[in-house]
Formats: structure tokens, C-alpha cells, sequence
């Protein structure tokens, strides 16, 4: 965190000293700031989970710090960087086979561009669009979608492989340590499902169809305590701070979520597939440009013909819905609720709602 402060610092100084003078003196100095910030983040942690991604553009003469890239949520180490603006995602075949399916669908606008499979130092990876490429700056936000995080096949595996998580047992009594059952805490571990649904239940996905993963905004500041953001009060007032009280960026993000609806409504991709565990990735900027993209396909798997999905009924074993419409109607309902009212604030973003 003190890296990615210290970056964060780095980056106002150069977006600063450009605007006022944008001399080449200014340049150097940036330069230096921000080589300096880089060397030392690469010899603490290279490419390694959020909490402080680097990634800066070759020495321009503008200087212009490209981004600095942020893994919010997710596994660590999942993530390297690709050439011209691609992130590597470490191979899922599962993500892979979807991605190659989005990219034919009318969903296609609304995800990561996929350019295939990349060999490299002994690994394979899906090569994919960094979504924040476009952005100075960039306030980023993870939302997981949907009521449950558990494909059925993982709830069948795990039904036949009783295989004890003594990680997720040390997870869930560091949140809350009357959590476990007295037999779980015998066996010191917890089976997935378990956790995936205490997990589920202590945040807002179980009742919201949708849970925040994290949040890190323009500022350097990061947060990825939402474990227990559950009622619609705290995500308003995550969202709330996320948007910082900008009501042109909550518009802009509000449009881009019922483009997005309508159009999953009538994506045959969508239709077709348990789609679990995937998140939408809010991006904005201090420029007023904000977009949402669907991400992470790894748990999303094709239903046997000719089953489909309407996405809103509510789950139970067997009918493979996963409540992700359900979340998103919730999602687009809180981000309207919330237009009225930042607006009637008199914030100096305001504009009439
Ligand atoms: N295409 C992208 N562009 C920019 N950032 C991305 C992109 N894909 C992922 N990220 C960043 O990486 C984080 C984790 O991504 P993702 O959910 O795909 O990882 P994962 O390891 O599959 O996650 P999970 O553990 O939930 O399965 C996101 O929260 C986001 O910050
Ligand atoms: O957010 P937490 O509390 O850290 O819990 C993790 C989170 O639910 C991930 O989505 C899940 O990966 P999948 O979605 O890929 O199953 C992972 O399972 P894993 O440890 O088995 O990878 C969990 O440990």
C-alpha cells in the first residue's frame, strides 16, 4: 500500500506539472518521480496481486503515465502484462472456450477483446484487452454478479469429494470466529460449498445478487473489505464513495448497465450458459468517462441443449439459474436511487438528474 501510495503520489505530480506547464522541465521531473516509483515496485513485487500493479508506458517525451494497473479481486498471480495495451490471464480452457463464444455474440462490446492463447515461460495464457488502458487514473470497481458463486458441477464434485479446506476455515474465523460449526472446528476446515455459501450469505449476494470485491479509486486508496457489505444502506454507501458524488459518472455508469441488461436479455451467449463467479469491472476517470465491462469467465459453462436461463428465477439444485439478471435489476435500481439524491446534495458535479 505504501508502494501504491507512493505511485499514486507520483502520478498527480506528473498530471499536475503537465497541465501547469507542460515544459520539458516538468517532463524530467516527472520522469524521475515516477522511474524511481517504478524501480522500487518492481524489485518488492512484480505483476502480483492488486494491491499494487504497476505499469507504466516506455519513457515518452510527454511522459504520459500510461496507467497504473490494478488486479482488485481475484486469484494471485493470475495476471502478467501482455504487449500494446493486453493483459495475460492465466489459461482456463472454460474462459477461453466463452471468450471465443463473446467475441461472435452481441455481447461482444461489453467484454474484454480476446486474441487467443499465448505460450510463454512454461505457462499458457489467454491473451485479452486491459480494460483500463483508456483511462488516466482510473477509480476501479469489482462487483462479483449473481446469487451464488457454486457451479452445480463444483456442489456434484464436492458432494463426492468431501475434501476438508483448512484455508477456508482460516478465512472464515479471521472474519468471524463464531462462524465455524463445532465439527468444522474439530476438523479444523470446512468443505467449499460451505464457505462459498457463508460467504455468500454475509454479503449482499445472497440478497442482492451481487457483491462488491473491491474498490480502489483514483487517489491510490484500496478496499477490498466488503466481506460483510450486505444490506443495500452500505452498498449505496460504497457506491457512493466510489463515484466520489459525481452524478455525470453515476449517468454514465447507469446508461452503460441498461445497455448492458437489454442486450444480455437478448444475447443467445447469456441464454445459454450457468454464468457464476463472473464480475462486472467499473471503470472511471477524472475526466468524466466511465464504462462497466463483464469479466471472468472461468466459472461459466454451456447448458445441455436445449436448456436455457432467464437469469431472474430464484435458484434451487437442479435449474442451474444463477441470479445474475436478478442482480443486475438491483444494481441498476440502487445506481437510479442514488441519482436523486446526490444531485439534491449540491454537489459542485451536480448537474439536474
Ligand atoms: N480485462 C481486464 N482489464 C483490466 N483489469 C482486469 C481485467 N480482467 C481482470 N482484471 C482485474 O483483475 C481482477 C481479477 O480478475 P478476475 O476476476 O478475472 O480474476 P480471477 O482470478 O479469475 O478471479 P476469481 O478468483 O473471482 O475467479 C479484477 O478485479 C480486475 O481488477
Ligand atoms: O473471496 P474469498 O473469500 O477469498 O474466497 C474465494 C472466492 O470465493 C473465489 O471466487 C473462489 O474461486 P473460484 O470462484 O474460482 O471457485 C475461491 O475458491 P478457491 O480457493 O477454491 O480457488 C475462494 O477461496
Amino acid at each position: 500500500m505504501v508502494l501504491l501510495d507512493g505511485v499514486a503520489m507520483a502520478q498527480c505530480w506528473a498530471c499536475r506539472l503537465r497541465s501547469r506547464f507542460a515544459s520539458g522541465v516538468a517532463c524530467i521531473f516527472a520522469s524521475v518521480c515516477l522511474l524511481l516509483n517504478l524501480c522500487s515496485v518492481h524489485q518488492s513485487k512484480s505483476w502480483s496481486k492488486l494491491k499494487s500493479m504497476v505499469h507504466f508506458s516506455p519513457l515518452a517525451f510527454t511522459l504520459k503515465p500510461r496507467h497504473s494497473w490494478v488486479q482488485l479481486a481475484g486469484h494471485t498471480g493470475s495476471f502478467t502484462a501482455g504487449d500494446g495495451g493486453r493483459l495475460l490471464k492465466r489459461y482456463c480452457e472454460c474462459e477461453q472456450r466463452c471468450l471465443e463464444k463473446l467475441m461472435k455474440d452481441v455481447l461482444r462490446p461489453y467484454v474484454p477483446g480476446y486474441y487467443g492463447v499465448l505460450h510463454k515461460d512454461e505457462q499458457d495464457f489467454n491473451i485479452m484487452d486491459d480494460l483500463l488502458t483508456d483511462f488516466d487514473m482510473p477509480s476501479i470497481m469489482d462487483c462479483k454478479m449473481g446469487s451464488r458463486t457454486c457451479l452445480e458441477e463444483e456442489l456434484i464434485k464436492a458432494k463426492e469429494c468431501q475434501r476438508l479446506r483448512r484455508d477456508m476455515y482460516e478465512k472464515m474465523i479471521s472474519v468471524d470466529p463464531a462462524a465455524p460449526t463445532e465439527e468444522e472446528r474439530a476438523q479444523q476446515g470446512v468443505l467449499k460449498p460451505r464457505y462459498m455459501r457463508w460467504r455468500e450469505t454475509l454479503s449482499s449476494t445472497a440478497t442482492l445478487g451481487f457483491r462488491i470485491e473491491g474498490i480502489k479509486k483514483a487517489d491510490g486508496s484500496c478496499n477490498t473489505g466488503f466481506k460483510k457489505t450486505k444490506h443495500r444502506e452500505q452498498v449505496v454507501k460504497a457506491f457512493e464513495d466510489f463515484v466520489d458524488g459525481n452524478v455525470q459518472i453515476l449517468k454514465s455508469y447507469l446508461t452503460r448497465l441498461e445497455e448492458l441488461r437489454s442486450v444480455l436479455e437478448k444475447s443467445d451467449f447469456f441464454r445459454t450458459h450457468e454464468v457464476v463467479g463472473s464480475s462486472l469491472l467499473f471503470v472511471h476517470d477524472a475526466s468524466g468517462k466511465a464504462s462497466v465491462w463483464m469479466i471472468d469467465f472461468g466459472k461459466t459453462v454451456p447448458l445441455p441443449p436445449p436448456m436455457t436461463l432467464d437469469h431472474r428465477t430464484p435458484w434451487v439444485e437442479g435449474n442451474r439459474e444463477d441470479g445474475y439478471l436478478w442482480g443486475m435489476d438491483n444494481l441498476i435500481d440502487i445506481f437510479g436511487s442514488m441519482l436523486p439524491r446526490t444531485a439534491c446534495d449540491g454537489d459542485q458535479n451536480s448537474e439536474e438528474a
